[in-house]
């Protein structure tokens, strides 16, 4: 089963992907149908909502006067932590319940406006966010659902930035054109993306990756390690000692093959083998056939490579996950050659042209990787050398 988390801004346009999506094949839970349903009359929700804001936030037939309660939560924080203190639990309780109702080979989304806000974005295996511009939301809520202008604003002051839903957003679905543009982007993603990203989830297969292609420095890189690592932690819990953006998207500057790199860091590699399934679960099949570094001179034994590998199975974010015992020589390794690469400008430029020749030479992945060794062979002691010389030490 595929989890997406879909969020945004009160009107960017959610009701209307989620609409699309389900027309699509997915379960769709909506949080804010949950959220009406914890407080209908009759439930514990509403009685704890009237016992902290009083019988006045009820209308005559006893159901939740809405209008009244927002005029009291929205532009006052402490208010609305209390009301989300009850309603929030009692969705969560409910999304839960009817998420694992869904077929084991379906694609569930969760339409959760403030899934930013409650840091959310890590239980997911897709974080998709719908924005338009805060006036042109404005303008939408006033006119086609007639609110009042002053709620509208004060829902947004209550709610995320657009900075801090991007620092969350795997897809950015930008909602300010018509609506027949925003379906058509929501077409593509659940066909390009979705679709194979839950089978690969379900068969631990991972998508065809083609060639070696170098392209420049991403300055988004960081952010999508950042995700993949909230997300990774989450899964793997205690037996991740640490989670390590490394490789060369991991150096500013380094043009790279659009790859993330991440070394999850494991006491021993039979906690690695505990973990498999689990990260295979959370969109990280197992990659067989790498199950050992190259041995360096200066620990030539194999054994003391050793390591587990992962790949991202999602089609639209290349990522390889690389499970290392701590302490391990090519733990360690995989940690200072990024450090040095970020410390030492001539080593990175000597680094990247080497990469870029290789690229042209050899067609497919394994054969650049053979070929990037005899300039490892020579970096390696540059490499120590450099630790050596400003003390260098792996964390942890
Ligand atoms: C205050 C209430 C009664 C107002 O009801 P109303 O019918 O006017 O709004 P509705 O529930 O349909 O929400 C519309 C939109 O308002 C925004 N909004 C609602 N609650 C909140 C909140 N606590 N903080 C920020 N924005 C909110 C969301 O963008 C939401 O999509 C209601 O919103 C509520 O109970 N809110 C608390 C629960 C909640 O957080 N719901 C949203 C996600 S679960
Ligand atoms: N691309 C679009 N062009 C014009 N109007 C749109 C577009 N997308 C959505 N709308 C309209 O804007 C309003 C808000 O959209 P929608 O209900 O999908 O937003 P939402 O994010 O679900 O809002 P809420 O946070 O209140 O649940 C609706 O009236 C919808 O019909």
């Amino acid at each position: 089963m595929l989890q997406i988390g879909l969020t945004g801004g009160i009107g960017a346009g959610k009701s209307t992907v989620a609409r699309r999506l389900a027309e699509l094949g997915a379960t769709v839970v909506d949080s804010d149908k949950i959220a009406r349903e914890v407080v209908e009359p009759g439930t514990d929700g509403l009685a704890e909502i009237v016992a902290a804001f009083g019988g006045e936030v009820l209308a005559e037939d006893g159901s939740l006067n809405r209008p009244a309660l927002a005029a009291k939560v929205f532009g006052h924080d402490e208010n609305r932590a209390r009301l989300n203190s009850i309603v929030h639990p009692r969705v969560r309780d409910r999304a839960v319940e009817l998420t694992s109702k869904a077929p084991a080979d379906g694609i569930v989304v969760q339409d959760i406006p403030l899934l930013v806000e409650n840091g959310m974005a890590p239980a997911f295996h897709l974080v998709v966010v719908v924005d338009a511009d805060v006036e042109l939301r404005v303008r939408r809520l006033t006119t086609s659902r007639g609110m009042d202008e002053k709620d509208v604003r004060a829902r947004i002051a209550a709610q995320a930035s657009a900075e801090q839903r991007r620092e969350a957003a795997d897809v950015w679905l930008d909602n300010s054109g018509t609506e027949d543009e925003t379906r058509a982007a929501v077409d593509e993603l659940w066909h390009e993306r979705l679709l194979p990203f839950e089978r690969n989830v379900r068969e631990g297969t991972y998508p065809e990756r083609g060639g070696p292609k170098i392209v420049e420095y991403d300055e988004e890189w960081p952010r999508d390690a950042r995700q993949l690592i909230a997300r990774l932690k989450l899964a793997a819990g205690d037996k991740a000692l640490r989670l390590d953006h490394i490789g060369s998207t991991s150096v500013p500057g380094l043009a790279a093959k659009d790859v993330i790199d991440l070394q999850l860091t494991v006491a021993g590699l039979d906690d690695a083998d505990a973990l498999a399934e689990t990260l295979g679960r959370a969109g990280f099949p197992v990659l067989p056939a790498f199950t050992r570094d190259t041995p360096k001179a200066t620990d030539p034994d194999p054994e003391h490579w050793r390591k587990r590998t992962h790949s991202s199975a999602d089609p639209g974010r290349w990522a390889n996950l690389h499970l290392r015992a701590v302490g391990s020589p090519g733990w360690r390794y995989a940690l200072l050659f990024p450090a040095w690469l970020r410390a030492d400008d001539a080593a990175r430029a000597d680094y990247e042209a080497m990469k870029r020749e290789m690229a042209t030479r050899f067609a497919d992945i394994p054969s650049y990787g053979d070929g990037k060794e005899p300039w490892f062979a020579q970096a390696d002691a540059r490499a120590e050398a450099w630790a050596a010389a400003t003390g260098w030490t792996p964390p942890l």
